[in-house]
């Protein structure tokens, strides 16, 4: 289904964008985003589910250029907020919500239901470990032609830092501690964080049904 030449992904999120473009690199495949189709019209994710938007993202595009598109839901679920921001992840801080604002929100309500961190663990260097979260990304291939969906989910578990660590990644990845690697998320390089990142799961876990190679 998407094998050979250029994979559509239907993401505005150019952090997205580098990530795939890397992995699809790697196959020999090119990746395009909505970058490159700017006058398509914006998908609502209103979906209660991150696999819910993924497939709205993915077919809703589809059937607009009438060809296979990929698309990509993706989020952080933090336990002491209930799962929060999860699904609302990139809207978490509101009308003009950017990376920077979300995770100033994020340090904010964390440091609220944790008491600033008082019982928090700390890395060698004193950062505080203020509560577990994970990384969630739902991933969609839509194909309009026999209006068939092609699915995969993967996540990774971590802590939420009382500050930020690293210049790579985007998004929530400054404050996301990755205790398997001993490293922050935004400390990775692309291929480090592919091999262990909810998206690099599942990706590997989507081409392994599709037996791209
Ligand atoms: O919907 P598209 O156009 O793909 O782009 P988006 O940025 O709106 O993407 P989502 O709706 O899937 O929202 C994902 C949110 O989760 C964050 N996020 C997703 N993957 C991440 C990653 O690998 N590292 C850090 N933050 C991530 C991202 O910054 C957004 O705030
Ligand atoms: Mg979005």
């Amino acid at each position: 289904m998407i094998r050979g030449g250029t994979v559509v992904v239907a993401t505005k999120n150019a952090g997205k964008v580098r990530e795939f473009a890397h992995a699809f690199g790697k196959l020999g495949m090119e990746v395009v985003s909505m970058f490159d189709y700017p006058n398509l019209p914006d998908v609502v994710e209103d979906g209660v589910t991150f696999a819910e938007n993924a497939r709205k993202k993915a077919r809703e595009v589809a059937v607009a250029l009438n060809m296979p598109v990929l698309a990509d839901d993706s989020g952080l679920e933090v336990a002491a907020l209930g799962g929060e921001p999860g699904v609302y992840s990139a809207r978490y801080s509101g009308e003009g919500a950017t990376d920077s604002r979300n995770n100033e929100k994020l340090l904010r309500e964390l440091a609220r239901a944790t008491n600033g961190g008082e019982a928090a663990e700390r890395l060698a260097d004193g950062t505080k470990l203020l509560g577990e979260a994970r990384f969630v990304c739902a991933l969609a291939l839509y194909d309009p032609a026999s209006a068939e969906f092609a699915e995969s989910e993967g996540d990774v578990p971590g802590f939420i830092m009382n500050q930020p660590k690293g210049e790579g990644g985007f998004g929530y990845d400054p404050l996301f501690w990755v205790t398997s690697e001993g490293k922050g998320m935004a400390e990775m390089t692309m291929e480090e964080k592919q091999a262990i990142s909810h998206r690099g799961r599942a990706l590997a876990g989507l081409l392994g049904k599709l037996d791209v190679r």
